[in-house]
């Protein structure tokens, strides 16, 4: 049965381009981009999507392939968001989820909605949410630990991912991360893969020794190499 909930999906930006990290690098996919982040990653690539301003607020229109990112959002319904990426002539059948943090908002209304339409979903979340999507959605969970908002990395979450992606810089990170893998165990079938922290070459290099020592995977950000979005 169809959700009868009309769920409001505050939007960032939609845009399509190639999937630039993890197990579907490569792979051309339309990201759907939510607002709102209590997380506060030092680092973040997204820092315009933390804060959710009412006065920010603009229409669907202008949350389209932005020019360039900005903290606008839109508040949209998964039917409008559907019709939209159709209207729009996007060829991608894989739809990601990303933001902000997407697993702050129910998005099992958008995942039946996307599914029902031949999408197939990903969602990018840190971990530090319930996940509320599809049973078919593809989970890709980037544990957040130790940052200033406070929160910690759920069990469940880390149970459900079919993919573990790990932004790593320093030693210390590796470490936290195995006391997180011994604390918090995921699937036996869960893909881990190490991601660097902004291309920096430190880290690439921190991150390519560990995987070959652990036979874990590398996932390096490809838009960024590419220059793309
Ligand atoms: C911007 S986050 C949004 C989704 C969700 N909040 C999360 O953290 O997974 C999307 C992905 O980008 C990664 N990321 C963000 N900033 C990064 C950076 N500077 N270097 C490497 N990865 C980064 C995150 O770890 C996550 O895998
Ligand atoms: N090309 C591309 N691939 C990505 N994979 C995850 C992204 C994200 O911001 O969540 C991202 C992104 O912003 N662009
Ligand atoms: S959890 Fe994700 S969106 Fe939030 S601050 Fe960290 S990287 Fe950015
Ligand atoms: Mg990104």
């Amino acid at each position: 049965m169809e959700n009868p909930i009309n769920n409001i999906y505050p939007i960032n930006e939609i845009f399509q381009t190639i999937q630039g990290e993890g197990v579907f690098t490569g792979v051309p996919a339309i990201f759907i981009r939510l607002q709102g982040c209590p997380v506060g990653c030092p680092w973040c690539d997204t820092q315009h999507t933390w804060y959710q301003h009412q006065e920010r607020q603009v229409a669907l229109s202008e949350v389209v392939e932005k020019a360039a990112p900005s903290d606008t959002w839109a508040g949209v319904t998964a039917a409008s968001i559907v019709a939209e990426l159709q209207q729009r002539g996007y060829q991608a059948k894989h739809v990601v989820i990303t933001g902000g943090e997407p697993a702050m908002y129910d998005l099992r209304e958008l995942a039946t909605a996307l599914e029902h339409n031949g999408y197939q979903l990903q969602i990018e979340t840190s971990g530090t949410f319930a996940i509320q999507t599809s049973a078919d959605t593809w989970v890709t969970v980037s544990p957040k630990l130790n940052m200033p908002g406070g929160y910690l990395v759920r069990p469940d979450c880390m149970q459900r991912a079919n993919e573990i992606k790990y932004p790593v810089a320093m030693q210390k990170h590796i470490d936290e991360f195995d006391k997180l893998l011994q604390v918090c165990p995921p699937a036996a079938t869960a893909v881990i893969a190490l991601q660097p922290i902004s291309q920096r070459p430190r880290a690439t290099q921190l991150a390519m020794q560990v995987c070959i020592e652990r036979n874990w995977r590398l996932s390096v950000q490809m838009h960024k190499y590419l220059n793309i979005e």
